[in-house]
């Protein structure tokens, strides 16, 4: 992401944050500075430190007081983390399998990631896990499990169904013309689900 974009992408977020539970601040492709101005543009333009998740990068998370970090499965131990950020941190784990979610529980993850559910352009060449490892490994761990990758709407019933806390979805909302209005429908759906609407 350029740098010029990044206060785009945090108004962005901002207009969204009322919709979702959290939003991530994530640059695969680019430096801890780079993701710190992100997340502090995301902080100016209005979005609540509670609802932002930093991803991998704890001294980020640390300099800006988020209310989450979202570690990889092989990132640093989760006690060590929880230890150096403010009581009360969240501290998400990204896993890929049972095994993963499992230790990613027994070190003391609040939650996991799990994916890749259905098939995304984010992640090309690699064989979509499903709908059935899903249920399994939701029905194994005793914390949330929040299905992501290639999440669209329409799969938000069948994903609950399965034992999953929630959803995280990238381009189904980042790469729609109308953010906002994306937004709105993955949360419309959420909301039927739990709501038995
Ligand atoms: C960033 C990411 N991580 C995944 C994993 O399986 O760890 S899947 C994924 C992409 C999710 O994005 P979309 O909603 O665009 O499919």
């Amino acid at each position: 992401m350029e740098k010029g974009t990044f206060a785009q992408a945090a108004q962005v977020a901002a207009v969204i944050c009322p919709y979702v539970h959290y939003v991530h601040a994530r640059l695969k492709q680019n430096g801890a500075s780079a993701l710190l101005s992100l997340t502090r543009s995301m902080v100016e333009q209005g979005v609540p430190l509670q609802q932002i998740v930093v991803n991998d990068r704890v001294d980020v998370a640390l300099l800006t007081l988020v209310g989450a970090v979202q570690l990889p499965a092989n990132g640093l131990p989760v006690a060590d983390v929880k230890s150096l950020l403010p009581k009360g941190t969240r501290c998400g784990v990204s896993v890929h399998s049972l095994k993963e979610a499992q230790t990613a529980e027994r070190v003391g993850a609040d939650y996991v990631l799990y994916g890749h559910i259905y098939e995304t352009h984010c992640k090309p060449g690699i064989v979509p896990r499903g709908l059935a490892q899903l249920e399994h490994i939701c029905r194994l761990s005793n914390i949330p499990v929040i299905a992501l990758g290639g999440i669209q709407p329409h799969h938000i019933p069948e994903l609950y169904r399965a034992g999953a806390s929630g959803i995280a979805v990238m381009s189904g909302i980042w790469e729609a013309e109308s953010p906002v209005a994306a937004a709105l429908e993955y949360r419309r759906m959420a909301d039927l689900v739990v709501h038995n609407l």
